[in-house]
């Protein structure tokens, strides 16, 4: 490839950021022969950027190389940061021509125009953070530190991309010495997997979760602020595990391990993620968590797709737009605004009103109930699938989400929309193996620990309470305000209220003006009554009052 002189800055563009153009070196207007602007365009100009200026988009730029398979390289990032939300633009290091059976040739990109087509990025667009993929040399490391240097962004992820899954060299061992002194204290994450991790602490061996343990705290002293360590080729592992340290805790990110030869470009997808939500403002744990969320989503929607004839195939980043959820508006998908009215059913109380558990959840609805448990302690369990399985139905049809109480089981043999659980029942992260990343999982949480598993267990939503004191759960302490207050302000995950609320009490529950708090679960209030649907049509107006009061 050869490199082409860099032309002089477009003249509007010069006349839009004359302090960078002068930086840069570029022809500003005045230095520009031929070039004049009235002062009305050039103050027209100037709006537009302005108003431009008030709808920021997230931006990620990716220094990687092109994989003509599309699996990996800068193709999966694009696809990666957009299917997020976050704007993409590329600087390319190296030309691939790899497939699904492997890396046939590569074609360097020269250092030189390598830093021009960053600094064409970064001089003109408002870049949030850089994300790294496939350096093929010291010289494109020295390069990039110069440019990073130069035009300082937010966040730098780096993806330290050595071998292809496949085998093949990407990047050889004369740029880890560059990796390791230059880049790395720049960096605010590094994501190595196992193989990568041992080459840059001289081909240790991992084997173990503890082996990784101490390869990310050996690479955490070469300078970066975060490292992550991944276990998605770590062998005889049933889940998929990667270790995020951050210079004094450890954090275990345990996902579901997908059976499916379509993992190409897995850990170039994942450190995109990160760099898209770091980007959208996410803390670091919050952007890890959701990257890893989004390759086993992706794996698991891809894990029977065909595409080329090799060992190792690439999966579908955008699997979203597919989903019958995503066409047909279902709620499948989780919103935590639909945690705003949460009617939780309980047979003994249908039964003293003489109605069915289906009649019960459809008035619900028809009063406007947002989300629906049932929550049948008593009941045999094939007498509660039929009931489920009826529900399911009037749900899916009525497009609000149906829970099931603590049963995966019955949730699994109805297909309902997901499980809520407690903290005696079984662990949400098993919950989420069993029902696969698409399902919504609730878990009830009264401290700062408990809400903290949740979300580390990879839970949707929390319920927290007893708030007021109740009727339907024995033995049951209150929290109160300040207890719901204190879990709210902390939890990562969105918390819907419980516990002895109704028509009376439910307007200052949400007066409370948690920001985390979306809603609230009600079973007496809406089921120990006559008339069901108007007890929640009640409820929901008065829920409505003062969520707008709040804004
Ligand atoms: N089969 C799989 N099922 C679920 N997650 C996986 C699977 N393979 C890899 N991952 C996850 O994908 C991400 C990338 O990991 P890894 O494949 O180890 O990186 P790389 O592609 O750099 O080798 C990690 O979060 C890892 O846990
Ligand atoms: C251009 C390029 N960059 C990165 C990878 C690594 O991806 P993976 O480890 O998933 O094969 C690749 N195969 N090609
Ligand atoms: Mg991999």
């Amino acid at each position: 490839m050869t490199s082409v002189p860099l032309p002089p800055l477009p003249a509007a563009l010069a006349q839009y950021r004359p302090s960078a153009a002068a930086t840069l070196g570029f022809r500003t207007p005045s230095s520009a022969p031929g070039v004049s602007a009235s002062s009305s365009t050039r103050a027209r100009r100037f709006s537009v950027i302005a108003s431009a200026r008030e709808m920021p988009w997230p931006h990620v730029l990716t220094v990687a190389g092109s994989d003509s398979s599309a699996g990996a390289g800068i193709q999966a990032d694009i696809k990666a940061c957009a299917a997020l939300g976050a704007y993409c633009s590329s600087a390319i290091t190296a030309v691939t021509a790899q497939n699904t059976v492997g890396v046939q040739g590569i074609h360097a990109v020269p250092e030189k125009f390598v830093g021009e087509q960053l600094r064409s990025v970064l001089s003109d667009m408002s870049v949030d953070v850089v994300k790294t993929g496939m350096l093929p040399s010291a010289g494109v490391v020295k390069v990039l530190c110069e440019s990073l240097r130069k035009f300082p962004v937010k966040a730098l992820v780096v993806d330290p991309v050595m071998v292809s899954t496949s085998g093949d060299t990407l990047s050889g061992p004369s740029t880890l010495a560059t990796y390791r002194d230059e880049l790395f204290s720049m960096a605010d994450i590094v994501t190595p997997n196992v193989k990568e991790a041992s080459k840059l602490l001289g081909d240790v061996s991992l084997h173990t979760i503890s082996d990784m343990r101490n390869a990310a705290e050996s690479i955490y002293k070469l300078g970066p602020k975060y490292v992550l360590v991944k276990g998605g080729d770590m062998p005889d592992s049933s889940d998929a595990i990667d270790v995020l340290f951050d210079g004094k805790e450890f954090t275990e990110l345990r996902g579901l391990r997908i059976k499916t030869r379509n993992t190409h470009g897995t850990g170039c997808t994942l450190a995109s993620c990160i760099a898209a939500e770091l980007a959208k403002g996410a803390t670091m744990l919050h952007a890890v968590q959701a990257a890893k969320k989004f390759v086993e989503s992706a794996l698991y929607h891809s894990k029977d797709l065909v595409i080329g004839n090799g060992p190792q195939g690439p999966f579908d980043h955008l699997f979203e737009l597919k989903s019958p959820s995503y066409k047909m508006g279902s709620l499948q998908k989780f919103n935590p605004d639909d945690l705003f009215l949460y009617a939780v059913t309980d047979s003994g109380m249908n039964k003293k009103w003489g109605r069915s558990i289906k009649d019960a959840v459809k008035a619900a609805i028809e009063g406007g109930a947002t989300i629906v448990q049932l929550r049948e302690k008593d009941a045999e369990t094939r007498e509660f699938l039929e009931a489920a399985k009826a529900c399911v139905e009037i749900c899916k049809s009525l497009g609000v989400p149906l829970l099931i109480n603590d049963r995966v089981d019955v949730a699994l043999a109805c297909d309902a929309g997901g499980v809520h659980v407690g903290q005696s029942d079984i662990p949400a992260w098993e919950v989420r193996g069993l029902l696969g990343p698409g399902k919504i999982i609730g878990v009830s949480c009264k401290t700062l620990a408990q809400a903290e598993q949740a979300w580390k267990d990879g839970a949707d939503y929390i319920g927290c309470g007893g708030v007021f004191p109740t009727t339907t759960k024995a033995n049951n302490p209150t929290l109160g305000f300040e207890g719901l207050r204190t879990v709210c302000l902390a939890s990562k995950l969105p918390v819907v209220a419980i516990g002895g609320i109704n028509a009376g009490n439910a307007g200052s529950v949400m007066e409370l003006g948690l920001p985390n708090l979306k809603g609230v679960a009600v079973v007496s209030a809406l089921f120990d009554r006559e008339r069901v649907a108007a007890e929640t049509r009640n409820l929901r107006s008065i829920l409505m009052k003062n969520a707008h009061s709040r804004s």
